[in-house]
C-alpha cells in the first residue's frame, strides 16, 4: 500500500507524526505537503495528492489543513476523488463504509494527535461495503452544471 500525504502549514506537525507512525508499519509514504509551518496556500499541497491517487500512484491519500475543509473541497474538484473530512472515529468508518473515500481529511487544529492517528488506522483498515452504497456513488456526478 502507498499513501499520498499533502497538508498545508497546519497540518504540518501532525503529518510528520502520521508519516511516522505509518513507515512504522511499513506503508509507503509520499510526502506532497510543505514540511515547514510557513504559511503557505493548501491547494498546492492537495492537488498533487489527488493526483497521485486519481493515477494510481498512491492507494490512498491523507490530507491536513487547520479545519480540513479548505484540504478537501480542493481535493474534492478532482473527478476520481471521494475526499471525507472527519471529527470523530465514527464518521472515518463511515466514509469508508458508506462512502468509499479514497482520501481521508484531517482537521488538525480541532483534533488531538491521537485521534488523528486514530483516524488514518481506522480509514485504512475499513472496508467499502458496496451495494446500496455503491448505486449511491455512481450517481454523484463526475461533470457537472
Ligand atoms: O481550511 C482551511 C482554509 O480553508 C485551512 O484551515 C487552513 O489551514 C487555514 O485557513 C489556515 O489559516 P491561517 O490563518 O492562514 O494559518
Amino acid at each position: 500500500m502507498t499513501i499520498a500525504i499533502g497538508n498545508d502549514h497546519a497540518g504540518t506537525e501532525y503529518k510528520f507524526e502520521i508519516i511516522k507512525h505509518l513507515e512504522n508499519k511499513g506503508i509507503k509514504v509520499l510526502n506532497f505537503g510543505t514540511n515547514t509551518t510557513e504559511s503557505m496556500d493548501y491547494a498546492d499541497a492537495i492537488h498533487p495528492v489527488a493526483n497521485a491517487v486519481e493515477s494510481g500512484e498512491a492507494t490512498y491519500g491523507i490530507i491536513l489543513c487547520g479545519s480540513g475543509n479548505g484540504a478537501q473541497m480542493t481535493a474534492n474538484k478532482h473527478q476520481g476523488i471521494r475526499a471525507g473530512l472527519v471529527w470523530n472515529n465514527e464518521i472515518v468508518e463511515l466514509i469508508r463504509l458508506h462512502n468509499d473515500a479514497n482520501i481521508l481529511a484531517i482537521p488538525a487544529r480541532f483534533v488531538s494527535l491521537q485521534q488523528a492517528i486514530g483516524f488514518v488506522d481506522i480509514f485504512l483498515t475499513t472496508e467499502f461495503e458496496g451495494g446500496r452504497h455503491q448505486n449511491r456513488i455512481d450517481k454523484i456526478p463526475t461533470k457537472c452544471c
